[in-house]
């Protein structure tokens, strides 16, 4: 028996949401199949992709391993990655493959895991990509949607009604970096001052309520970051100039998506769009940087099949 699962690519943090708000888009995905091993005890992993196929170093290998012995299956398995997720972007990567491969074990070995349980394995797998187990990727391409993880001991996510229209545009950098967000998460602060505490709770506040009132303007000013932004800034110069254009040009707002470098603008009807492109695309260019531009809509949750 084996069995197939597609998970979407996600845009993690949304501002000042680190490690706790992302949500899923339909502009990339993983797809995944899960099947018996004959070898007991042996996970062995396939893809199409320059990716680690060490069990260890591979996102979907190591959730699978977590997994497979927390709940003592001695069963072998194969797992073969069709990576449509390019990897170092900030677009949910290492996350969609391990969500995928959570999922297709919990069908494979019948285990009725909740999507809660699912995030709390496919989480440990992102310790192999970027060196700590951050929930906020696996959680949105478990679920679908925008979600928030409001605790991860035990885990416990949210899903946030959303009550606003719009659309997403994605800007993304061509040139993939290995590690990128393990590099990323080791430039950030260990402490704050209290007044950027409150500034970044402000922000969280007010995209919560915005999304779930409805209320473009309070997106906008909620899509914002004090800390994690700034400090990772070496890592996408570009994205100041393009935030303001954007803004300029009506976008319901705009952040770093996840690690960055890519770069998510939520947009309506009001947005000129055409302008944000041109514009950024220039912008990305005087930093010898190509971009390209990707129209999205939010995504839903990861599903399976059954193949025999
Ligand atoms: N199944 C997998 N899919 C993608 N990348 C993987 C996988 N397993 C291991 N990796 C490694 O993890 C790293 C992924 O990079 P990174 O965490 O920077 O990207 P991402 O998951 O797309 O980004 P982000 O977490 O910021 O959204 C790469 O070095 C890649 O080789
Ligand atoms: N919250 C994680 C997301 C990585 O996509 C980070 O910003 O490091």
């Amino acid at each position: 028996m084996s069995v197939r699962v597609i998970a979407y690519s996600t845009s993690a943090n949304l501002g000042s949401g680190f490690d706790i708000l992302s949500l899923a888009h339909t502009a990339f995905k993983d797809e995944i199949i899960i099947e018996e091993n004959k070898e007991k005890n042996k996970i062995e992993i396939e893809s199409n992709d320059r990716i680690p196929l060490q069990i260890e170093k591979n996102s979907a290998g190591l959730a699978a391993k977590m997994l497979l012995q927390d709940k003592g299956i001695d069963r072998g398995i194969k797992i073969k990655i069709k990576k449509g997720i390019p990897f170092g972007l900030g677009l949910g990567s290492s996350g969609a493959s391990a969500a995928a491969s959570v999922l297709g074990i919990n069908e494979l070995f019948d285990l009725k895991l909740s999507k809660n349980d699912l995030v709390k394995y496919a989480m440990l797998g992102e310790q192999a990509s970027s060196g700590s187990p951050h929930p906020d990727n696996v959680a949105a391409s478990i679920f679908g949607g925008i979600v928030s993880v409001s605790s991860v001991s035990p885990v416990r996510v949210v899903e946030i009604p959303v009550n606003l229209d719009f659309n997403i545009l994605l800007i993304v950098p061509e040139g993939q970096k290995e590690g990128k967000t393990k590099k990323a998460r080791e430039m950030l602060p260990n402490q704050i001052s209290l007044s950027k505490y409150v500034n970044n709770s402000r922000y969280l506040s007010s995209f919560l309520l915005g999304i779930i009132k409805g209320d473009k303007e309070l997106v906008r000013m909620g899509l914002n970051d004090d800390i994690v932004e700034v400090a990772r800034e070496p890592l996408f110069p570009y994205y100041k100039k393009i935030k303001e254009i954007a803004l300029k040009n009506d976008a319901v707002g705009s952040c770093v998506s996840g690690a960055g470098p890519s770069i998510l603008i939520l947009y309506d009807n009001d947005t000129n769009l055409d302008k944000i492109k041109k514009e950024a695309y220039d912008v990305c260019s005087s930093y010898d940087v190509k971009c390209n531009f990707i129209e999205a809509k939010l995504a839903e949750g990861a599903k399976h099949e059954r193949l025999n």
